[in-house]
């Protein structure tokens, strides 16, 4: 089976006469297969939203191969617009209309019968809420809103650019139930986060890209695994005399708190033979595994900052919504229907 999302020597130089030339892609790859919660990773910058923008045909790429369900992108994104929904933009919606209304205009602006409103309310989990104005939500009620949205067409595909941006804990978490939820339902998911320990729960595959080209990819687990660095964490009744054992043996050893962390260990059972032939008993060895934080730092050489594009709706908050009051205005664009030429 072909690739859900499959780019390949993506290049997208923008170009502009005051700020001059800067490469935002540089023959970018990325490969989505169908049932994957992809994580897409990337420090400020490097490309992450041009990449989907480059797909939904909402920027021209100047090289490179763009498929989206096994069409090309963006010429033939019509043909499969009903199959993949995106939340690329930042959504705005007009804060007088309930959540509910907001979904059943969208529902018939998009041709989709009006039963699906309720689905989708609950699917996100503001089915009690559905009757409240969106004014009186709050953000991440307003990210899921988006995401009911997205899911108004029952879309197989849905591509989500830093939909736990700006929320609190809690708004994260339920981001995270929900984007769990839609993989159960077999939605294949494309995520762009900054907020890796969220990404690590949630995605099984990820890609890592820095300055607008790939690092690293594949499952989680094997991308984590392939940067361990056979560090592990040792407990020993005498840690100093432990480390002087260590250290004569000619392994890296460092004290951490009560522990001490060796690394280069090939093999464990040469640790705990080399501490045992000095009568240094081991109570506890534990292998340490590498987080995606840590790993995004050794591949980026950038933090993963939380610092990136606008969270929903705020660009209505702050400049299309004139008179202060939390008002913007519904734009079908913004939540992009997979149709991208209603996003140009
Ligand atoms: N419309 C534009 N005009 C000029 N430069 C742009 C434009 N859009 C993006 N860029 C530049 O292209 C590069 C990649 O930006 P992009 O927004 O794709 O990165 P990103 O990985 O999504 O970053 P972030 O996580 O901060 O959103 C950056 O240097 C950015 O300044």
């Amino acid at each position: 089976m072909s690739p859900v999302i499959d780019i390949a020597g993506l290049r997208k130089t923008f170009r502009s006469v005051r700020r001059g030339h800067r490469l935002a892609l540089d023959g970018l790859d990325l490969t989505v297969e169908a049932g994957q919660v992809h994580g897409f990773l990337g420090p400020n910058g490097s490309g992450k939203t041009t990449t989907l923008r480059a797909l939904l045909g909402l920027v021209r790429a100047d090289a490179g191969r763009l498929r989206i369900l096994g069409e090309p992108a963006p010429d033939r994104l019509g043909a499969v617009s009903s199959r993949f929904g995106a939340i690329v933009e930042s959504p705005q919606f007009f804060g007088n209309f309930t959540g509910r209304k907001t979904l059943q205009l969208l529902a018939t602006a998009g041709g989709v019968p009006r039963a699906r409103v309720d689905e989708v309310l609950e699917r996100v989990g503001l089915d009690g809420r559905g009757d409240d104005r969106v004014r009186a939500y709050s953000l991440g009620m307003r990210q899921r809103l988006a995401v009911a949205s997205a899911l108004l067409k029952r879309p197989e595909l849905l591509i989500l650019d830093e939909p736990a941006n700006g929320l609190d804990p809690a708004g994260i978490r339920q981001m995270r139930d929900l984007m769990r939820g839609l993989a159960a339902d077999g939605v294949t998911v494309l995520v762009s986060s900054h907020i890796l320990g969220e990404i690590q729960q949630v995605c099984d595959w990820v890609t890592i890209i820095s300055r607008g080209r790939r690092v690293t990819y594949g499952p989680v687990a094997e991308v984590l695994a392939g940067h361990g660095r056979d560090e592990y964490l040792v407990r020993v009744a005498e840690p100093t005399r432990a480390v002087e054992v260590l250290g004569a043996a000619g392994l890296p050893v460092e004290a951490r708190g009560d522990h001490l962390v060796v690394a280069e260990v090939h093999d464990p059972g040469d640790l705990t033979r080399l501490l045992g032939e000095q009568g240094l008993w081991v109570t506890e060895l534990t292998p340490l595994t590498p987080d995606l934080e840590s790993v995004f730092l050794e591949l980026t050489g950038a933090p993963a900052t939380p610092d990136g594009p606008r969270p929903v709706d705020e660009a209505g908050r702050r400049g299309g919504d004139r008179d202060g009051d939390g008002d913007g205005l519904i734009d079908l664009g913004a939540v992009s229907w997979g149709d991208p030429a209603v996003s140009r």
